[in-house]
């Protein structure tokens, strides 16, 4: 009777023939770097919406259709998938993983955040902790080969933390500071029970969750004592004191998210403290590995496309002259209009968020096939981004082809995601690439590694290279 009532769904859908018992898990198999290509053959053999079986009867949907993904990033029929849940235990049930009133009270709520008059405030720390990263790349310099993420990773940590609590993390002087150690250890663990088979019910007997409890109490008791101090700061504040001084643990009295939210109200409410940690911890989360991945391959593209990279130096010629230690305004990076195509493209070529997942919360229909509740649907912006049904050569790094996308569609490129659960970082997010983009091309010529190994792109929570991402760097004189 199960199987009669559900024939009626995704009947005219493609896919691979399921095994009886395994359903496609089989063609899953495999280290994470083959994945993206798993799911590659399937969009040639079976077209840009698949049908695929995770089990004997569960069925799920793989897709990077333009038009189908319009439909359904607008749909009040879906909501963020399970594996989100992953991530409840640091980030909470902030903006991120919430859904309906409460998502949207929040939306409104921090939408101000990212105003471009708080935005240009960022400018200084983007700059300072960019100095420091310049510093850190100095004695790589004539190395042959050295993986560029992980300065890359440390300084996202740097200006993601101060940003959004005020503090500086130090993480680019100390990488083995108890809170770099636990949110390394948190992605990893959240990577790894995102792939794992194992039921979700039998993972407080893991030796991950206990790792995870561990690195959680450390998470939260940084934000926790950092919230504390700065609502005991705004109590005591007199008058004239200054907003820019620095105290002895570090809290720089300069506008952060945690300001912006200790102040802001929700339905005519304040914020519990417990709120407003969710969110500083979901901008930690959503703020560092994302940016460090995209900067990161950037300058892989750059060092491999030195063509690209003359063009994108003769812009920062352009605009500072000789002066490799110019300080750009927030006007100075808005006009960065080359820079800011060299991003895109980078963006299209490695999508930073490779992969979002969404969930049907009712029936309905499209395009002849009835999607029943509970359907999980994997969106694919790196297949759609490289797809040749709407990218001439896609696989080569043209950062002109963003020179005009007029006509195109809207949800052709879409690193950031799009509609209403669109990324509200990224005007934050490109104002920081390009400064900490313009400052390294300024200072260094970016050269290919030797050896320069072939990419091994998986997908995990974000794009990664598993054997590195490696680069060669000489210094501008
Ligand atoms: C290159 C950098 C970034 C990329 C590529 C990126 C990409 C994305 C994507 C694809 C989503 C949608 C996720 C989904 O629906 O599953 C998202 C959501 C989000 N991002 Fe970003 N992000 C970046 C930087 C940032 C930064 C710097 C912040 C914060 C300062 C941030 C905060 C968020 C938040 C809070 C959401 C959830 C929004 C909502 O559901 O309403 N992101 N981001």
């Amino acid at each position: 009777r199960f199987v009669k009532s559900h024939g009626k769904y995704l009947k005219n859908m493609p896919g691979p023939r399921p095994n009886p018992y395994l359903g496609n898990m089989l063609d899953f198999l495999c280290p994470n770097y083959k994945i993206l290509d798993v799911v590659l053959n399937y969009t040639k053999k079976y077209g840009n919406i698949i049908k695929v079986y995770y089990g004997p009867l569960q069925m799920a949907v793989l897709t990077c259709d333009e038009k189908f993904l319009e439909f359904i990033m607008n749909s009040n029929k879906t909501v963020k998938g399970d594996q989100y849940l992953f991530f409840r235990n640091w980030i909470g049930d902030g903006i991120f993983i919430s859904s309906g009133k409460k998502w949207k009270a929040r939306r409104r709520m921090l939408t101000p955040a990212f105003h471009f008059t708080i935005l240009e405030n960022f400018v200084d720390i983007f700059e300072s902790c960019g100095d420091v990263l310049l510093k850190n790349l100095e004695p790589y310099e004539g190395r042959e080969s050295f993986d560029i993420n992980k300065l890359i990773t440390l300084y996202a940590l740097d200006v993601i933390c101060e940003s959004s609590m005020g503090t500086k993390l130090n993480a680019q002087m100390n990488g083995e500071n108890q809170y770099v150690k636990a949110v390394k250890l948190i992605c990893q663990i959240i990577v790894e029970r995102s792939f794992s088979p194992l039921n979700p019910v039998l993972y407080p007997f893991t030796y991950n969750f206990y790792k995870e409890r561990r690195a959680l109490k450390v998470l939260h008791s940084y934000s926790e004592a950092v919230i504390d101090q700065r609502i005991r700061e705004m109590n005591d504040r007199t008058e004239n004191q200054s907003e820019q001084s620095e105290d002895d643990i570090g809290i720089k009295k300069k506008i952060s998210f945690l300001d912006l939210l200790l102040r802001a109200t929700c339905d005519g409410k304040p914020l519990s403290k417990a709120d407003i940690r969710d969110e500083v911890d979901t901008f930690m989360f959503a703020g560092h590995d994302t940016v460090a991945s995209t900067i990161s391959f950037t300058l892989h593209a750059l060092a491999n496309n030195p063509s690209v990279q003359q063009k994108t130096l003769e812009e920062q010629i352009e605009m500072f002259g000789d002066i490799k230690s110019a300080k750009p305004t927030y006007a100075d990076l808005q006009n960065m209009n080359y820079l800011d195509m060299v991003i895109k493209e980078s963006m299209r070529m490695y999508a930073p968020v490779p992969l979002i997942v969404r969930k049907t919360t009712e029936e309905f229909e499209w395009e002849g096939n009835v999607f029943p509740k509970d359907l999980t649907i994997g969106i694919y912006q790196f297949l759609l981004h490289r797809s040749k049904k709407y990218y001439e050569d896609p696989m080569k790094f043209i950062p002109e082809r963003f020179l005009n996308v007029d006509g195109k569609h809207p949800y052709r490129f879409i690193p950031f995601s799009s509609g209403p659960r669109n990324c509200i970082g990224q005007k934050f997010a490109m104002v920081q690439l390009k400064c900490i983009l313009s400052k390294i091309v300024r200072n260094f010529e970016l050269l290919p590694a030797n050896p320069n190994p072939e990419l091994k792109i998986a997908p995990e929570i974000i794009l990664v290279s598993k054997n590195g991402i490696t680069i060669s760097i000489r210094k501008r004189h």
